[in-house]
């Protein structure tokens, strides 16, 4: 890809900079098959995370999962004095989030090929910022050594805090873009997601690049990526080009 007229690179964080799509995946797992066994519910499966959760902000992809299965729950709160037991979408939510938090302290290094693109733009001088959904980006980019190299990341604490929707709606990427004073025609979008890939198609950004974790690239080309690619590393060549 050229990087002609790019200013700035917005990188998902999951599955795109971490392999923490896969702790994700395996949480979601967890949580929703013990779930849905102890009701007698179709089994939860990886295609349900795919079309239902991947890239989403939590609650909103809970409701989208429990939906597809005809079922609804109250949301009930952030605080609720009931906890992981609360049958409550943030219940589950937070047994979810109890599991990924021990995938997570077994350690997660970053993908060796984003982390080189992310080098080549430093050298490039084109700016970065990490937009993701999850409440746990910081702790992730803390466990991969990496959470110095962005100035400005736009998660779901940041979404919640100031009533920014979610994706597959594009608000999170304009906010940071907008952090980084780049105008949105001037960005590259990076996501692994399918609602994310829809939420960079909706921003007018440059061009959206998905990143083919599982998703699949016919679907993520279908839902508005640009290009696809298996690795990061598949973006350098591009870049040292159009700056030489
Ligand atoms: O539950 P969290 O950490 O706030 O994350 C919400 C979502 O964050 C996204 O980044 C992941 O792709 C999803 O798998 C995850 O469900």
């Amino acid at each position: 890809m050229d990087h002609d007229g790019v200013d700035a690179v917005l990188f998902d964080l999951d599955g795109v900079i971490t392999p923490t799509a896969e702790k994700h995946m395996e949480a979601w797992n967890r949580m929703f098959s013990a779930y849905f066994d102890a009701r007698g519910i179709d089994p939860y499966s990886d295609e349900d995370y795919f079309r239902y959760i991947d890239g989403k902000p939590r609650v909103e992809g809970i409701a989208s999962m429990l939906a597809a299965r005809g079922l609804t729950l109250p949301e009930g709160s952030d605080d609720d004095e009931a906890g992981p037991d609360a049958d409550t979408i943030h219940g589950l939510g937070t047994r979810k989030n109890v599991i990924f938090r021990e995938l997570l302290d077994e350690g997660i290094e970053a993908y060796p090929g984003s982390v080189a693109y992310l080098d080549a733009l430093d050298a490039a001088g084109i700016a970065s910022c990490v937009v993701s959904s999850s409440k746990n980006a910081e702790a992730v980019l803390t466990a991969a050594g990496l959470r110095d190299r962005f100035d400005v990341i736009v998660d779901g604490l940041v979404a919640a805090a100031e009533g920014i929707p979610g994706k597959p709606k594009p608000d999170t990427y304009l906010r940071g873009a907008e952090l980084l004073g780049v105008p949105a025609e001037r960005c590259v979008v990076i996501e692994d997601a399918v609602s994310g890939v829809q939420a960079g198609a909706a921003g007018g950004f440059a061009r959206v690049v998905g990143v083919d974790r599982g998703a699949g690239r016919e679907t993520l080309l279908a839902e508005g990526a640009d290009l696809v690619v298996v690795d990061l590393a598949e973006l350098i060549p591009g870049l040292q080009e159009a700056r030489r």
